[in-house]
C-alpha cells in the first residue's frame, strides 16, 4: 500500500530535494514535484530526481488557452512523468488538447477544487456553486468528457466523484495522519480514508517532509493503509 504513496517534494533547494527523495524512496510509490521546484530547477532539477528511479508526478497545474497549454504540455514530454496536472477550469478544449498532446504512459489528471479552498472562498472567487462537493462533481464529469486519465478532489469529495467515473484514476492531496497539523489546507481527510473513499493515489507532503525523521513518517503512514 506505500505504492499509492507520492510523496510532495517541496523545496526549491535541490539538495534537500535530492535528500529527502533518497530517504523516502523506499517507503512510497513515487516523488511529486510542484511549482516550488520546477520554478527553481526546470526540467533538469526534475530529471536528477527522477534518476532516484521513482515514477515523477509533476504537479504543473497547466491553466492557460488551449494552444499554450498543448505547447507546453509538448515542451514537457521528454520527461516523461507518470502524472500532470492541468486545471479543470481551464475548460475542456484545453484538456483535450492537453491530453492529445501528451506522451503514451502519462496520465494527464484535472484539478477540480484546490483542497486548499472552502465554499467560502468559491463565493469569493464567484463560483456560482460555492458547494465544493457539487464542483468538483462538476468539473470531474468535465475532466471525463475531455478524455482525460483523472481529477485531483480531496478525499471529502473523492467517492462522489468516483461515482460519476468508476475507471477515473483519483489523485488525492490534503492528507493528513490523525491529528496532524492542517496547515493551509481546509478540505482533509486521514490517509486510510481517502483509500476507503475511492483514492488512487495519495499526495502527502509535509506531513513526511516536514517530520523530524521523515523515513519513520513515512513508514508510519504507510503501516496505517
Ligand atoms: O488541490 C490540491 C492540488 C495539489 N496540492 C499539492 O499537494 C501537496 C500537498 O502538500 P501537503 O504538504 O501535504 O499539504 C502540495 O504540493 C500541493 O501543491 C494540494 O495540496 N491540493
Amino acid at each position: 500500500m506505500s505504492s499509492r504513496i507520492f510523496v510532495a517534494i517541496d523545496t526549491p533547494d535541490l539538495a534537500r530535494a535530492k535528500a529527502l527523495a533518497e530517504r523516502v524512496h523506499t517507503h512510497v510509490g513515487g516523488l511529486k514535484l510542484g511549482l516550488e521546484f520546477f520554478a527553481a530547477h526546470g526540467q533538469a532539477g526534475v530529471r536528477e530526481i527522477a534518476a532516484i528511479g521513482l515514477p515523477i508526478f509533476l504537479d504543473l497545474k497547466l491553466h492557460d488557452i488551449p494552444n499554450t497549454v498543448a505547447s507546453a504540455v509538448q515542451a514537457l514530454s521528454s520527461l516523461k512523468p507518470a502524472i500532470l496536472t492541468v486545471h479543470a477550469a481551464g475548460g475542456r478544449a484545453m484538456m483535450e488538447d492537453a491530453k492529445a498532446a501528451a506522451p503514451p504512459g502519462t496520465k494527464v489528471v484535472a484539478v477540480t477544487v484546490l483542497t486548499s479552498l472552502d465554499g467560502g472562498d468559491l463565493a469569493d472567487i464567484g463560483v456560482g456553486q460555492p458547494d465544493p462537493h457539487a464542483q468538483v462533481e462538476r468539473l470531474t464529469a468535465l475532466a471525463r468528457d475531455a478524455g482525460l486519465d483523472g481529477v485531483v478532489c480531496s478525499g471529502n469529495e473523492v467517492a462522489a466523484a468516483r461515482k460519476l467515473w468508476p475507471k477515473g484514476y483519483f489523485v488525492v492531496p490534503g492528507v493528513r495522519p490523525e491529528g496532524g497539523a492542517v496547515g493551509d489546507q481546509k478540505r482533509t481527510i486521514t490517509p486510510r480514508q481517502a483509500l476507503d473513499n475511492g483514492a488512487s493515489v495519495l499526495v502527502i507532503g509535509r506531513p513526511i517532509t516536514k517530520a523530524e525523521d521523515p523515513d519513520a513518517a513515512a513508514r508510519a503512514i504507510a503501516a496505517t493503509l
